[in-house]
């Protein structure tokens, strides 16, 4: 086992870089992994127990839940809550943030928001689904927790990180020192540090989005599609195009391989269909800090203001040349023309 190091290794050592850490950030983080295997053992067994399907409840996103999705977020909120490091969980799948109580989370500084099962479409059909997480430390020093303390925007994370339960069960994350993935090893229950240093390559050719809602698409998106699948040898175009369904799924290959994926408005979705606080945010900050771009077509995801829990953002996310190029389109052709002083210096960058 020479050579092994396992998260928790990983996690107190990193601590190292933080000279004021009391450990808080490192047990949290421990929590949110002990959660993640439980959600595993049943993931991996799913067919076998009874935790497919749905579970007849439609949650505050409008959405039918699956009783994966109830049982995920049971789970979450009760590691945080018996960990005692966090103060709030807001949740997609809870209407309100849920405070906890217990006497040690009171004063606890940590705020979580999560989506405690990613691509749900997918359960049923063992396609790889996963958990995004992002924490924030609580604004406000005294008192209880308000939210206030939930609605920051996604440059005030102190990390972020999802889980893919797909073929083996990774752990990927972030606290702004450059991303890390770890490979659950079921032999010994541990997450095990496979992807050091993990960086997205500037450019790809892999292009993800559910070209289904095309009618309903930004003109820039639909000139994007156009650009990506024309043939071209000399840009390596026509583009390959790859949907899993699943947001985490997704943007791991992207991360690992290169690549874009964009959720856009659709006239479903007129405001995009993906959650700035639990899904946006913290894959923003993941993909940024392994070099990567995320925006809503026009401005920076991490300064996005959120004024709602569960407030929803389009959006587009991977490598720096293929984003950049994307809200190219978007300033060009779409009607929002809403391009902030960052879009025209990237284009500046890509010349
Ligand atoms: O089916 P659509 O509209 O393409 O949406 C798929 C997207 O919705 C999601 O499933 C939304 O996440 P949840 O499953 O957590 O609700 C993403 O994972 C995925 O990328
Ligand atoms: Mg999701
Ligand atoms: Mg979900």
């Amino acid at each position: 086992m020479s050579g092994i190091k396992t998260l928790g290794q990983f996690i107190i050592e990193k601590q190292a870089d933080f000279s004021y850490a009391k450990g808080e950030l490192s047990r949290l983080l421990r929590d949110i992994g002990i959660a993640s295997k439980i959600v595993n053992r049943e993931v991996n067994k799913a067919g076998l127990v009874d935790i497919l399907g749905d579970a007849g409840t439609v949650n505050i996103q409008g959405e039918g839940q699956k009783k994966l999705d109830v049982f995920a977020n049971i789970q979450f909120i009760s590691a945080l809550t018996s960990g005692g490091e966090c103060c709030i969980v807001a949740t997609e799948e809870e209407d309100d943030f849920v405070r906890i109580d217990s006497p040690v989370s009171k004063n606890a500084k940590y705020i979580v928001c999560i989506d405690p099962l990613d691509g749900s479409s997918n359960i049923d059909c063992n396609v790889a689904v996963g958990t995004i997480f992002s924490i924030y430390r609580r604004k406000s020093v005294d008192g209880e927790a308000t939210l206030a303390d939930v609605l920051q925007k996604g440059t005030q994370q102190v990390a972020a990180g999802y889980v893919i339960y797909g073929s083996s069960t990774m752990l990927v994350y972030t606290t702004g020192k450059g991303v890390n993935g770890f490979t659950l090893d079921p032999s010994i229950g541990e997450f095990c540090l496979s992807h050091p240093n993990m960086r997205i390559p500037e450019g790809g050719n892999i292009y993800s989005l559910n070209e289904g809602n095309y009618v309903h698409f930004p003109e820039g998106v639909k000139k994007y599609l156009k650009y990506v699948q024309v043939h071209d040898e000399a840009t390596n175009r026509p583009y390959t195009s790859r949907y899993i369904g699943s947001m985490v799924g997704d943007i791991h290959r992207n991360l690992i391989k290169g690549g874009i994926y964009i959720y856009p408005t659709t006239a479903n979705s007129p405001k995009g269909k993906l959650r700035l606080l639990y899904e946006c945010n913290p894959m923003a900050f993941i993909v940024e800090q392994a070099g990567g771009v995320a925006s809503d077509g026009f401005n920076r995801i991490l300064d996005i203001e959120p004024t709602e829990l569960h407030q929803r953002s389009s959006i587009f996310i991977g490598s720096k040349e293929m984003v950049t190029m994307a809200e190219g389109m978007m300033a060009e052709f779409s009607a929002e023309k809403n391009v902030n002083a960052a879009v025209s210096e990237k284009l500046g960058e890509v010349g």
